[in-house]
């Protein structure tokens, strides 16, 4: 039998809910990630993803349930959980007046690595991920693209065993996708697990051994790929699930005339 499937979850997520206002946007969502899976987290727009993210790696308190990573409370002991995850929150909020290379360090240093093997480590991601030349630049004046690629290298210098990525490939150019998606292919292949949200189906159906598709905040089908597709392509899968939102007629016909 393999691991993932008599070893505990790495992350189990037990009926979290978040409402902002009127908004319910986590509505008692329950998730399990078995150790060494890919993990895709799918959605809509504003389906609740970033705030399931957010609670998941003690960046927003919940209003009721829990998060555990790998047997350690991420409300109640954050210090152990924290330690266990890398983490790419959503729009990557990064301190920007600092430089990648000055960036990545803050970050090695902050997760007690010793000076040396941050150097390497960093100097290593920024080749790897395409930033050398970009290493003595301010994270300010980097693209989109770039601050996602520094978020992710800052995700991964002290070598977590679970990595939770909001939107790890948007902005993100189709060299440097391709040199992530080996990167996060290398890590789960050495036991590492990967939860990562995503609106790209194509990406997900091709990277991914298991997904969760979530909207409005619940939970509406979770498993193996397979399992989740039933047969079809994950696209239609996902409309059938969501619902898709048909035009009514005359609906924006000052666009086509002419
Ligand atoms: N800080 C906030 N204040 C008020 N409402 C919020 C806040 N954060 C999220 N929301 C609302 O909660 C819901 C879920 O938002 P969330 O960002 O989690 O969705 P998402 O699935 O990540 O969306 P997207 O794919 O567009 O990034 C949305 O209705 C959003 O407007």
């Amino acid at each position: 039998m393999p691991l993932a499937a008599t070893a505990p979850p790495i992350l189990s997520l037990r009926e979290l809910s978040k409402r902002f206002g009127q908004t319910l946007a986590v509505d008692r969502l329950s998730l399990d990630v078995p150790r060494g899976s890919l993990f895709g987290l799918l959605g809509p727009n504003g389906a609740g993803k970033t705030t399931t993210l957010s609670m998941a790696t003690g960046l927003l308190r919940p209003d009721a349930g829990t998060a555990v990573v790998d047997g350690a409370d991420v409300w109640a002991d954050p210090p152990v959980a924290k330690a266990r995850m890398g983490v790419l929150p959503d729009g990557v909020r990064l301190f920007d007046r600092l430089t990648g290379a000055e960036l990545l360090r803050y970050h090695g240093l902050l997760r007690g690595m010793p000076e040396a093997d941050v150097t390497g480590r960093a100097g290593e991601l920024l080749a790897a991920l395409g930033l050398a030349e970009a290493a003595s630049t301010l994270v300010i004046d980097y693209s989109a693209g770039m601050r996602k690629k520094i978020g992710l290298a800052c995700a991964l210098i002290h070598a977590p065993r679970l990595l939770l990525l909001d939107e790890p490939f948007e902005a993100v150019d189709p060299v440097s996708g391709e040199t992530i998606r080996e990167i996060l292919r290398g890590f789960v292949a050495s036991g590492g697990t990967v939860v990562l949200s995503s609106h790209v189906m194509e990406l997900v159906e091709s990277l991914c051994d298991r997904v969760a598709i979530i909207a409005q905040g619940r939970m509406l089908a979770a498993g193996t790929l397979d399992e989740v597709r039933q047969g079809q392509p994950l696209q239609r899968r996902f409309l059938d699930l969501v619902g898709t939102q048909a035009l009514d007629a005359g609906s924006l016909s000052w666009l086509r005339s002419s």
